[in-house]
């Protein structure tokens, strides 16, 4: 069975946990707590594979914190990097992410590290300060995938992201022949246990 590692990184508040509580449960929950790093599994079937799905959600990340990324960047096989339409400074900070991954990845990875960038918050479309174009202008800067979705009302966007993600994922996985996969990922989780101290939680 595969196993496939994704991080969850923006701004705080952007909904990064909401975003990945609709995908694992479809439902949406008002609050969570903030203040501690989460790293949820889940068993995951697409296009007939079995999957181990490890999603680390760490707590916020301000632009300069770029300790907080570092393990993240090096154990994650994708990410998921969320800001808010509503808020610019979330927007920034997620072209500040962006920048770092593809700076951490540039020896190791050769092509594209796969990537969604996402715009949380669409019903929120009142008092929007980021467009939609400007978000797409920014994935296609960065060669990663885009989606505006609303964790408050919508599964369907938040579940395609994450299909399309993981499928691009395997593919790139398959593409640099990594044997890592078979390893198994539990001496993994405890490496980030040991440097976050985080919660494990199955969904
Ligand atoms: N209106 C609206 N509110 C949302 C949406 N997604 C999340 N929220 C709210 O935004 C707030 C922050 O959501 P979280 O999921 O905790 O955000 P986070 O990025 O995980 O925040 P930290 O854990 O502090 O980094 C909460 O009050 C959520 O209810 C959304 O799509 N629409």
């Amino acid at each position: 069975m595969n196993d496939i590692k994704l991080a969850l990184l923006g701004s705080e508040g952007a909904g990064k946990s909401a975003v990945l509580v609709r995908f694992l449960t479809k439902r949406f929950i008002g609050e969570y707590a903030s203040n501690a790093n989460s790293l949820y599994h889940k068993r995951f079937s697409i296009d007939g594979r079995q999957l181990n799905l490890e999603v680390f959600d760490p707590c916020s990340q301000s632009g300069e914190s770029r300790c907080i990324l570092e393990e993240p960047v090096d154990w994650a096989d994708g990410f998921v990097v969320v800001y808010t339409i509503s808020d610019r400074t979330s927007f920034l900070n997620a072209k500040n992410i962006l920048a770092q991954i593809k700076e951490s990845r540039r020896e190791t990875c050769k092509g594209e590290v796969p990537i969604c960038l996402v715009g949380n918050k669409q019903d929120l479309c009142h008092s929007r300060q980021v467009s939609e174009e400007e978000g797409r202008c920014l994935a296609q800067e960065n060669k990663c995938h885009f989606q505006e979705v609303s964790a408050a009302e919508n599964y369907l966007d938040i579940s395609n992201l994450f299909t399309k993600l993981i499928r691009h994922v395997m593919e790139h996985l398959k593409h640099r022949g990594d044997l890592r996969r078979y390893s198994g990922s539990k001496s993994m989780a405890k490496l980030i246990n040991n440097v976050f101290g985080k919660r494990r939680k199955s969904v």
